[in-house]
């Protein structure tokens, strides 16, 4: 059976010590207090399962008043304590009141060991129960965040990719997805690794379970662990609530953890723990929580290297990296490159309410020609700004801004002194200095306005 955190309030020793061992086989842990007023302090910082507490606190004191207003105290800390009183005058007026005044049960003094028993751990069955509605609600509400922020209802993840290298690696995930094998993404930034995990995700058999990610790339290093395994109220000094970790929220279902290699090494011997144990604990807390989540790891920097280094565990690897998954940059997608612009295109007219028909033939081929090292992310961003600069009906070169993006590039010595070369991106740059005017164009360039539409033709700017 479960064990829980007991905490025992009374002015009389013996009873205290009596009932603390008494208690012990229910108890994962058993503190006691003679002083009432250590109580709250105490209860703001660790939670506990159920809390034992004398009715009657000064000598002769036979009203119960005391205990009532403790109990007060404590429901207005945690509405879901589960209190039980210890009182010597037992009468049934005070139980009653007791009850309804938000107490779970009455233990009368002397007690009888077996019903005392019996009490306690019905009380720690009914305060497991109100934790767990309350993580479940905590979840679902992390859940309806999420779908809230998604904004529209999801709609399944189509990944473009008809090159042989993007062929190769969706045979692999289907060759995995009724598995719960845990996947360790590899690949450039902007290749598409988190839209894979939700690919995966949506294919695999806990698909109707919760998918949560989470990207340990943009949160400071310090809020990781609250972050992932959550915190009971009173840990730290800011946690005026307990909250659920993103462990937590994922049980049953999928857990993404985007930019693994920037874990720093305590937090991954954490991780290995919890993912050897398969339990976890909130920071602040000493219960242990079921894991019961499938691992999706992504990073775009080489963790072999970081292991050389001793900055990232080689256990931990092997326990993430079951199967893993190389995204190809978008360099060496082949044509890849032109039905994902095809389909941004597509995208960004319909979300800029703008007749585009598509891109034109010199922009197409100074897309391919470009490297494109923020891979799939920058070409999106990248169209989008071509879909909002453009006034034609053809996404043009110029509205793309790769011409000063190329030249930054090593060229060959043959293309370095190319003439129509240097020409096209001079009149290309013009252009965008002037905004489009022609007249003040062919001005700085010292040509008539005549040669620059020429130009302008011949380039298919
Ligand atoms: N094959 C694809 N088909 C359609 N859209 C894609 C594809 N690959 C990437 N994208 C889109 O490109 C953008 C960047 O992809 P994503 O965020 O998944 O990359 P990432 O590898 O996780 O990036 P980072 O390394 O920066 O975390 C997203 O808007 C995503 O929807």
């Amino acid at each position: 059976m479960k064990k829980g955190k007991i905490l025992i309030v009374d002015d009389n020793e013996d009873i205290l010590f009596t009932l603390k061992m008494l208690l012990r086989p229910l108890a994962e842990q058993v503190t006691t207090l003679d002083d009432p007023r250590e109580m709250l302090p105490l209860l703001s910082r660790v939670r506990h399962d159920v809390i034992l507490l004398d009715m009657n606190f000064r000598r002769d004191a036979v009203s119960g008043r005391e205990g009532f207003a403790w109990l007060e105290e404590i429901l207005k800390l945690d509405p879901q304590a589960v209190v039980i009183f210890i009182t010597a005058y037992s009468d049934t007026e005070k139980a009653v009141q007791a009850i309804k005044q938000g107490a779970t049960d009455f233990i009368p003094k002397p007690w009888q060991n077996d019903k005392l028993l019996a009490t306690v751990s019905a009380a720690l069955q009914l305060s497991f129960s109100r934790h767990e509605v309350k993580v479940l609600k905590e979840q679902k509400k992390t859940l309806e965040q999420r779908a809230e922020a998604l904004a529209t209802p999801a709609e399944p993840t189509h990944i473009i990719g008809e090159s042989a290298a993007m062929q190769a690696l969706l045979q692999t995930v289907r060759k995995c997805s009724d598995t719960d094998a845990n996947l360790l993404l590899l690949g450039e930034n902007g290749t598409g690794k988190d839209l894979l995990a939700r690919y995966i995700y949506e294919q695999s058999p806990r698909r109707t379970r919760p998918y949560i990610d989470i990207d340990l790339g943009s949160i400071p290093e310090s809020l990781f662990e609250s972050e992932l395994f959550g915190y009971e109220k009173g840990a730290f000094t800011d946690a005026r609530r307990p909250k659920p970790g993103r462990m937590e929220a994922a049980t049953g279902g999928t857990l993404f953890l985007n930019e693994i290699g920037n874990l720093s090494l305590p937090m991954q011997a954490k991780l290995l723990s919890v993912i050897e144990q398969r339990r976890a604990s909130r920071l602040g807390s000493t219960a242990a929580y079921p894991v019961d989540v499938r691992l999706i790891c992504a990073t775009n920097t080489d963790l072999y290297t970081a292991i050389d280094r001793r900055e990232f565990r080689q256990d931990l690897l092997y326990r993430i990296n079951t199967i893993e998954l190389r995204l190809p940059p978008l360099r060496e997608r082949g044509d890849d490159l032109f039905l994902l612009a095809d389909f941004f295109v597509q995208r960004y007219a319909r979300k800029y309410h703008k007749e585009i028909k598509g891109i034109g033939r010199e922009a197409r081929r100074q897309l391919q020609q470009y490297r494109w090292p923020g891979n799939v992310r920058e070409l999106e961003h990248a169209v989008e700004r071509a879909v909002i600069l453009t006034s034609g009906p053809m996404l043009a070169a110029r509205d793309f801004h790769l011409q000063s993006r190329l030249t930054h590039e090593p060229l060959d010595e043959k293309e370095r002194y190319n003439l129509e070369r240097i020409e096209r991106e001079s009149i290309d740059e013009v252009l965008r200095l002037c905004n489009g005017n022609i007249t003040l164009a062919a001005e700085m360039l010292g040509i008539t306005r005549t040669s620059l539409y020429r130009r302008i033709e011949k380039y298919k700017l």
